[in-house]
């Protein structure tokens, strides 16, 4: 059975506004500051468990979790050039303590490349001591003046991960990138998340990088996050804070790095991307509650009371076997209302619990995303909840990646490029001869960005020509509405 999406995928943002206020995830709007929200319990346990996936990955990689200040100097700051032109418009700065003005102004950290470069330019001699491979999870803060949008685009974003590695050569860096990716890969696929790797055009990479690779997806309004970014940081920083280091042959130079980040955005896109117009449905990997049983009461008090002694019992036989479950027994409720909020709350498993359940020896559960119920014997009831759960996990997926798939639209013709970006939005792949000019102009014509050159397909392009100038075509170029 499919559940209708015309809400989630036609008023994607009130759809989103309204499952993080309805379901108690995350408070925004409300906060007297423009670009930040408030995490509530349910929601908090969500993001908790996303960081918790990532912190696994990257602890199982010789990554080693740190805590840089929060406010970093302005010199410091500024001290990579390129990168300060990047952030400039967007640094809070702190001016006072008290009633006192500052003699050096600090900034609210909007990503941590330079607090960490100089940090590392004390601890860090020699080649022996590398590879370093740090992260945090913190808030940043960024003056984002594009349209803010909870969890999508915050100026606090509260749950950044960021991971700066440290290596000795430009190729170490390099494998560094891969491995990165190999980690966001495992990250995204876990939780069901599809994505799209494009390396981004030069004049869109990181404000001090040498390149960036970034995962995009596309949202229920079928137009693009960018959901992940890895960048390659060459000597940009080290040089800018003339830290050089011993190498193995004995010669001082300065050493390479990259830097990698996830954000809030992750929790975003968990709770749109199988959501349908009864609300999210929240991965199974990280559902807070993968089981919620709800009492069907009965007239006679003798029974019904019987009933809720069943549901604990099913409850307590679950939890036994790590299943984190709750009884809905509000008796203020009716059944209808219980389906539903923990409809809205996204909870993949509901098991309903009525007398003739209770006298059979049997449960009835219902998945959240087709909303398809069977009955089970209770003998039978971990088991298949496991099962259900795995299912779930595995088609989730599959409808997200088949939503997505149907998005990507490939062509030759600028006028129809220009056309499916504007009626359709998605991604469109066009071929490109690799020159920036032809790529900037795209942009221009078709009122859209250029994402980069994908790293995850290999059409044949070796007869095309440029979209634009006609020139033989170097590779594919992914445009599309952004975020
Ligand atoms: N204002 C924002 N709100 C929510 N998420 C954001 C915001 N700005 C960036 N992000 C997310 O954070 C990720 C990393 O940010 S970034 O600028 O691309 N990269 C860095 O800051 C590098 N220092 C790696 S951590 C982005 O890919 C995007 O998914
Ligand atoms: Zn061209």
């Amino acid at each position: 059975m499919k559940l209708s999406r015309e809400k989630w995928e036609k008023n994607f943002s009130e759809w989103l506004d309204w499952v993080l206020k309805e379901a108690e995830i995350y408070d925004y709007g409300r906060y007297p500051v423009k670009g930040m929200g408030v995490w509530m319990p349910y929601g908090f346990k969500i993001r908790q468990n996303m960081l918790e996936l990532i912190r696994k990955l990257l602890d199982s990689t010789g990554h080693e979790e740190v805590l840089f200040p929060l406010l970093i100097p302005e010199d410091l700051l500024k001290r990579e050039s390129e990168h300060i032109r990047g952030f400039e418009n967007e640094v809070y700065w702190v001016t006072k303590g008290g009633s006192e003005d500052l003699d050096v102004k600090l900034a609210l950290r909007p990503t941590s490349e330079t607090s960490i470069t100089f940090m590392e330019s004390l601890w860090i001699k020699s080649y022996k001591q590398l590879p370093k491979k740090y992260y945090q999870v913190v808030s940043v803060f960024r003056y984002e003046t594009k349209a803010t949008r909870p969890l999508i685009r915050l100026r606090e974003v509260t749950s950044f991960k960021e991971a700066h590695t440290l290596h000795e050569t430009y190729e170490d860096a390099a494998k560094q990138v891969e491995e990165a990716i190999g980690i966001y890969k495992k990250f995204f696929d876990e939780l069901g998340i599809p994505y799209m790797l494009s390396k981004r055009p030069d004049w869109d990479k990181f404000a001090g990088a040498e390149y960036t690779i970034a995962f995009d997806t596309i949202m229920p309004d079928s137009r693009v996050l960018q959901i992940g970014t890895v960048h390659h940081l060459g000597q940009h920083f080290t040089k800018a804070f003339d830290f050089k280091i011993q190498r193995k042959d004995g010669s001082l130079d300065y050493p390479h790095q990259t830097s990698y980040g996830i954000s809030d955005r992750v929790v975003a896109v968990l709770i749109a991307i199988n959501g349908d117009d009864h609300g999210p449905i929240i991965h199974p990997s990280i559902a807070p509650i993968k089981v919620v049983i709800i009492p069907i009461p009965a007239k006679d008090e003798q029974i019904a009371q019987k009933v809720i002694n069943y549901a604990r019992e099913i409850a307590e036989l679950l939890k036994s076997h790590d299943i984190t479950v709750i009884i809905d027994d509000d008796m203020e409720t009716t059944p209808g209302e219980k389906f539903y909020i923990w409809e809205l709350k996204g909870v993949p498993l509901r098991i309903e619990i009525g007398p003739r359940e209770m006298n059979n020896n049997t449960v009835f559960i219902k998945r959240r995303d087709t909303l398809e119920g069977k009955s089970v014997p209770k003998e039978k009831v971990v088991e298949e909840v496991r099962n259900l759960l795995d299912i779930m996990k595995k088609d989730l997926r599959e409808r997200a990646y088949q939503f997505m798939r149907e998005r990507i639209r490939y062509t030759e013709d600028l006028n129809e490029a220009k056309k499916i970006l504007d009626e359709k939005a998605g991604v469109v792949e066009v071929p490109w001869c690799g020159e920036n000019s032809c790529g900037l102009r795209l942009e221009e014509v078709t009122n859209a960005r250029v994402l980069g050159i994908p790293l995850d397909e290999n059409k044949d392009i070796s007869n095309s020509k440029c979209i634009v100038c006609k020139k033989p075509a170097m590779s594919m170029l992914r445009l599309a509405k952004t975020y």
